[in-house]
């Protein structure tokens, strides 16, 4: 059962509307509890009827940090394209600056945090398809779950402003109440039925792979990545829930995300970390280059072997490895890369893979890294502007948050993202699933939109279509 403690919440609302009144500004009041033990898919799910469409689950691939948001106690948003970083992260740093936590210890992803992430391409035009996605868009969520290395956790934040009183206390505890009242009881909804996979214009992708292949050969450019599009239908209206629990099955060593905005979700499960920050210590992945899975242990293997082997695919990966190397030395005063990839293995793909390591300079901020490594050539190209605007041009996709980085940052700001890859958008009974791949001179259009069947089946095995 979870028990919720009686804490110094309502005294913590009193001193936050104090401060509102004397700033003339809405404070945040964050509040941490520790927990028993409670399924996180549970409690997603128990934020269902009072809370959908304001709900987030992350997981990293070591299980590190499983969080939970339910409700949204204030949302950060902008369409702006220009300084998009520095404007959410000078909105955050604002509202930390004056909020109230009432918290005995401080472990990581606890307490104020901010979940969600931002488009792709801020000046792509917006189409329909991502219409309840702002370009950059957060939220501080209203009553937060963590696991952070099996202790949990439950955090409550409340905007406290000068017209509030002591009864947003009552109203929080009746809400939290009913939230984790009978949550183990929770039946998660089962999956409904997928009717139909339509592909989105494949014979133009092909095309306009061959169009970027002989660009490269032309020398304009080094490397693009496309993307495409598949569209699918189902009976009924798609419930997160058991797309998530397929997600955690099947993809344990990724990072699973779902990001619930005004009826939509966009979820996935990318095995690419942008980067991650703690304290000083940064984590960034260079992650291109990509084989199928085996068969057998045996094939696998081969596979693998083959790939390792590969030129075209060593060559796409190096340039993800220079340009990660190139952003972290901006910021980072030591910046570790091995000199050769390795395989990381996911259930239905394999790719090479560099891990990088550096240590920030002091000033540096997670926000600023995600400024210096998005995109980095795993998802645009080399030259990186050059690339961009191609991929603009040619792609017939709105990418929205595909491939755009996706996390969380904490009041001290640390935190992670990921680049949603291996991901789709739930819209009521449809959904739209993303994949794309590496395009340098040397690509076979047919071996790319091979690699991108692939690439979409993590997320069509979890809708359960057709893998
Ligand atoms: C763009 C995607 O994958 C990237 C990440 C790993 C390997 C890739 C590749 O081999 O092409 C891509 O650069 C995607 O999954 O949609
Ligand atoms: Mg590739």
């Amino acid at each position: 059962m979870v028990t919720i403690q009686n804490t110094e919440l309502k005294e913590g609302i009193i001193e936050a509307i104090e401060k509102a009144r004397k700033l003339s500004m809405p404070v945040l009041v964050s509040e941490v509890q520790r927990i028993h033990p409670v399924q996180p898919l549970s409690v997603f799910a128990a934020g269902r009827d009072q809370f959908v469409g304001e709900r987030f689950f992350w997981k990293d691939p070591s299980d590190e940090v499983v969080m939970i948001g339910i409700g949204i106690c204030k949302e950060i948003q902008s369409d702006q394209a220009s300084g998009r970083f520095f404007h959410v992260e000078k909105q955050w740093q604002e509202l930390m600056s004056h909020s109230i936590m009432l918290m005995e210890e401080k472990p990581t992803a606890t307490g104020p945090i901010m979940l969600g992430g931002f488009s792709f391409d801020p000046l792509k035009e917006k189409t329909d398809l991502w219409a309840q996605f702002p370009h950059s868009l957060f939220h501080i969520p209203k009553y937060l779950v963590s696991v952070i290395k099996g202790e949990y956790y439950l955090t409550t934040n409340l905007l406290c402003s000068a017209e509030d009183d002591d009864s947003m206390y009552e109203l929080a505890e009746q809400e939290r109440k009913s939230l984790f009242n009978g949550i183990e009881k929770q039946e998660l909804p089962q999956l409904t039925n997928l009717s139909q996979v339509n592909e989105v214009y494949p014979e133009n992708w092909k095309k306009r792979v061959s169009e970027v292949v002989e660009l490269l050969k032309a020398g304009t450019m080094k490397k693009v990545v496309l993307a495409r599009e598949l569209r699918l239908q189902f009976e009924e209206q798609i419930p997160v829930e058991p797309v998530i629990m397929n997600l955690l099955e099947e993809q344990r060593d990724s990072f699973i995300f779902a990001f619930e905005s005004r009826g939509d979700c966009f979820i996935g499960a990318s095995p690419e970390r942008l980067v991650k920050k703690v304290k000083n210590n940064v984590y960034s992945t260079c992650l291109a280059g990509s084989i199928a899975r085996g068969k057998t242990i045996k094939e696998d293997e081969l596979l693998g072997n083959e790939l390792l082997c590969d030129e075209k695919n060593l060559n796409e990966h190096q340039f993800v490895v220079e340009m990660i190397k190139e952003a972290m030395e901006k910021v980072c005063h030591e910046v570790r890369i091995p000199s050769h990839p390795q395989l990381l293995k996911n259930k239905h793909i394999q790719h090479l893979y560099t891990p990088v390591v550096g240590i920030a300079d002091e000033e540096s901020s997670l926000l600023q890294l995600v400024n210096l490594l998005h995109p980095t050539p795993a998802l645009g190209g080399v030259p990186r502007k050059e690339a961009i605007e191609s991929i603009r041009l040619m792609e017939d996709l709105d990418r929205g948050m595909y491939a755009a980085p996706i996390g969380w940052i904490d009041f001290e700001g640390n935190g992670e993202f990921a680049v949603a890859i291996r991901s789709g958008l739930l819209q009521g009974n449809e959904a739209s699933l993303f994949a794309g791949c590496g395009i340098v001179k040397d690509s076979n259009v047919d071996s790319e939109y091979q690699e991108t069947n692939i690439k979409f089946r993590p997320m069509l095995s979890a809708l359960r279509g057709k893998e």
